[in-house]
């Protein structure tokens, strides 16, 4: 695949970020060099390493990692012959400090996470990316809650301000097919003749791999996945079927999709504690717009205070939290839990 080719996708790995939710933010080298080595010999140009969270992400409220996440980059950027190891970072919890430590290590692609309303907090941070010399990706997240057209213009935002791609983040799982088709076409009318569109989907409603095809029909070039869907919630759309995908529909990647599959059998597979899946919780995420990465923080509550994860995700995707309010989850829990104690006398 020739970079210059217009029909092209460049498909990012995103398993050892977005999978990190997945993982508990439990990494550890030896995982992320074996992955990293297994992608990188497949011809994965872009693998993202990172807390779940992004840079800074190792707190109380998000979970701490069990490896500090510069090494983890450090490995990945050691590990790699032509992959680029990218980061994420969301204002206000990584710094532009951080992203300087991570560039100072070796990734070279910055991918700068906002609420899909919230854009402008990006604006600094896209500047440091820049003059650190980094490419640059905007991430609209929770992109479900914002109609085409203010998503295009948030994206506008993130462009004037230094993103060469942006992307519609389908953080909850929620965009039913046209959803997604709809917000691709706009941000490709706002800002494609100066920037790349991109598309991260996730699997709570089975269509991450659909959302896809379907993101790269309406004019994405740059399109997110993981190894064995590993991400959070019911995971990302599987880099594996991604890359048999778009090579049965004759799109050029650049992978070796047999490469790609046997990444995720062999490699990650087997370190992998529970693979993601399409259940209640999940499914509920999808359907109410829910956060994936809150997924577990649900389940946790579910099992501390005797009430199901569901039902929490229900009551989450109502209030319309977004990231960052992990720590409400458990006032949720809680008032289940005291609304079941109350009707049981
Ligand atoms: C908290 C960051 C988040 O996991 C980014 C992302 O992958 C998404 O919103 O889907
Ligand atoms: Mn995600």
């Amino acid at each position: 695949m020739t970079t210059t080719d217009p029909g092209a996708v460049r498909i990012t790995d995103s398993t050892l970020r977005d999978g990190s939710h997945a993982m508990a933010h439990q990494f550890t080298e030896g995982q992320v060099r074996a992955t990293v080595h297994a992608l990188d010999a497949a011809g994965v140009q872009v693998i993202e390493v990172a807390h779940g969270d992004g840079l800074g992400g190792s707190t109380f409220n998000y979970g701490f990692s069990r490896t500090d996440e510069i090494r983890l980059i450090e490995a990945a950027v050691d590990e790699a012959t032509r992959a680029r190891i990218a980061v994420l970072l969301l204002p206000g919890l990584g710094t532009v400090e951080d992203l300087r430590h991570a560039h100072g290590v070796g990734a070279s692609v910055a991918r700068i996470a906002t609420h899909c309303t919230e854009a402008d907090v990006s604006v600094q941070h896209f500047g440091a990316a820049r003059e650190l010399g980094m490419e640059t990706v905007g991430f609209l997240m929770l992109s479900h809650r914002a109609s085409p057209s203010v998503l295009a213009k948030q994206a506008r935002i993130m462009v004037d301000a230094g993103a060469q791609c942006v992307y519609v983040v389908d953080s909850a799982g929620a965009l039913v097919l046209g959803d997604a088709q709809a917000r691709i076409a706009a941000l490709v009318d706002e800002i494609g003749a100066e920037a790349q569109v991109g598309f991260h989907g996730h699997q709570n409603l089975s269509l991450g791999v659909a959302n896809s095809v379907l993101a790269y029909q309406t004019g994405a070039r740059q399109i997110d996945g993981a190894l064995c869907a590993l991400g959070a919630g019911a995971g990302n759309a599987p880099t594996e079927v991604l890359s048999a995908v778009f090579e049965r529909l004759g799109v050029p990647t650049g992978v070796d999709a047999q490469g790609v599959a046997a990444a995720a059998e062999d490699v990650v597979k087997p370190f992998i504690p529970r693979l993601p899946w399409m259940d209640r919780a999940a499914i509920v995420q999808g359907y109410a717009g829910v956060y994936s990465s809150f997924l577990l923080h649900a389940e946790r509550a579910a099992e501390r205070y005797g009430v199901p994860a569901h039902e929490i995700l229900e009551r989450v995707g109502a209030a319309g939290y977004v990231g960052g309010q992990e720590d409400m989850i458990i006032d949720i829990a809680l008032e289940l839990a005291e609304a079941r104690e109350r009707r049981q006398g």
